[in-house]
């Protein structure tokens, strides 16, 4: 039986749990808990598996981010997709597929436009089986290379899940700000792992934040710039609180325990958000700031690297407030913020105060909008919003 093909994950899945990085050493090192009867730490093995497929596709993220031509095509609904968006998620559901086979995914993209465009899909063939961790170790752990060109397509095609309320779910999103990606901004390779729709593990790639903590917040990374301080990993698992460690092409780095900045004083917080209009509402969040007393202009920024800054104290509050009533925000774009702000010290909640529910399939459809902020003030916040949108209304 322990030999039989169907155990295999599921070794591999308990071998995980033994293994564990150092950050002194770029590889991988066996290390036994001191009994066998000592718990692993919740979620140990998903979160390990979760950092490093991130870190695997950043890599690839960053090898396209740094070409002029990003292979971009036009999705059904006219939002871009790059073959970097199509990479990084083959490469991180293949990681997933390999520990964890039987979990549902939801991912942002799916292999349909690949399947009709030979050049497009040998593009994104030629970047994936050419894209490892330069740790042997860990990239063994995360299953090694993919199989072939079809095998990568089936693998894209595994994020179709339609979500839901119960069981084990990771959401993906392989590149969220693509077109802050497009325009050498900020971007996130994004992976939640939700079970009965509680968001239990998150994990954020921010390849273009700087890695220090206490940088000042800021969306431009200057034109011609390099990758030299920058690269960031955001994670956290519920009830563990949230960490940060430099974004790295191996074995995972050092981490950092992160929180957010305590503010008593709102007028002094800062306040970020989305770069493009059409995806928050400007004008309503610069009134909301003003009525919040605060004096420093918006930083506008694109992706979850939004949650990321705020929950390092690099920023106060992120407001995405609406622009179409009909719009549904998708639950790749928040389950991986919305976890590490909150265990960061922050609340996340929507213009009606309600918690984000990623129960009920694809988009958080019971919910409009985002507030993050710290929970001692995210009341203050809402109050507050619940005052200009009111207004509007009336
Ligand atoms: N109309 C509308 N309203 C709200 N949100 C929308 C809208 N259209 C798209 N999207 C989603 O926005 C995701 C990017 O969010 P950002 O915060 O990065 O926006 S911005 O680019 O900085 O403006 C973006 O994620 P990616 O596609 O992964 O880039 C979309 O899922
Ligand atoms: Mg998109
Ligand atoms: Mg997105
Ligand atoms: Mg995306």
């Amino acid at each position: 039986v322990l030999l039989s093909p169907s155990f295999l994950p599921r070794l591999r899945q308990l071998s995980a749990h033994f293994l564990t990085t150092t950050a002194s050493s770029s590889s991988l090192f066996l290390r036994r808990t001191t009994t066998s009867t000592m718990a692993a730490p919740a979620y140990a093995s998903e979160l390990q598996i979760a950092q490093l497929a991130v870190q695997r596709a950043s890599i690839l993220t960053k090898r396209v981010f740094h070409e002029k031509a990003k292979g971009t095509v036009d999705k059904n609904d006219k939002s871009p997709v790059t073959i970097g968006d199509f990479g990084a998620q083959a490469l991180i559901i293949a990681a997933l597929q390999h520990h964890f086979p039987e979990d549902a995914i939801v991912a942002e993209e799916e292999a349909a436009q690949l399947r009709e465009d030979a050049n497009l899909k040998q593009t994104i063939w030629d970047l994936v089986s050419s894209t490892k961790l330069d740790d042997p170790a860990a990239e063994e752990l995360l299953g090694g290379p993919i199989k072939d060109i079809d095998s990568m397509l089936e693998l894209i095609d595994r994020g179709n899940s339609l979500g839901g309320s119960s069981g084990r779910i990771w959401t993906i999103d392989p590149i969220d700000g693509t077109k802050g990606f497009l325009r050498g901004g900020q971007y996130a390779v994004c992976l939640g792992l939700m079970v009965d729709a509680d968001v239990k593990v998150g994990v954020l790639g921010c390849p273009n934040l700087p890695i220090d903590d206490a940088a000042r917040l800021t969306a431009d990374i200057g034109a011609n710039a390099t990758d030299e301080g920058r690269g960031v990993l955001f994670s956290a698992v519920q009830g563990h609180g949230a960490t940060s460690r430099a974004l790295t092409a191996g074995a995972l780095a050092a981490e950092k325990p992160i929180a957010m900045r305590a503010i008593d004083d709102l007028s002094k917080a800062t306040f970020c958000e989305s770069v493009e209009a059409g995806h928050s509402a400007h004008d309503d969040q610069a009134l909301i700031s003003k009525k919040l007393g605060i004096t420093e202009p918006s930083v506008r920024m694109d992706s979850q690297a939004k949650y990321g800054s705020i929950a390092r104290g690099a920023g106060d509050i992120y407001l995405r407030l609406p622009v179409k009533a009909t719009y549904q925000e998708k639950i790749w774009d928040h389950a991986a913020g919305d976890l590490i702000v909150r265990e960061a010290g922050g609340q996340v909640t929507d213009i009606h105060g309600k918690r984000l529910d990623f129960g009920v399939g694809r988009t958080l459809a019971n919910n409009k909008g985002v507030i993050a902020a710290p929970a001692a003030v995210h009341d203050k916040v809402l109050q507050v919003v619940k005052e200009v949108l009111g207004a509007k209304q009336a």
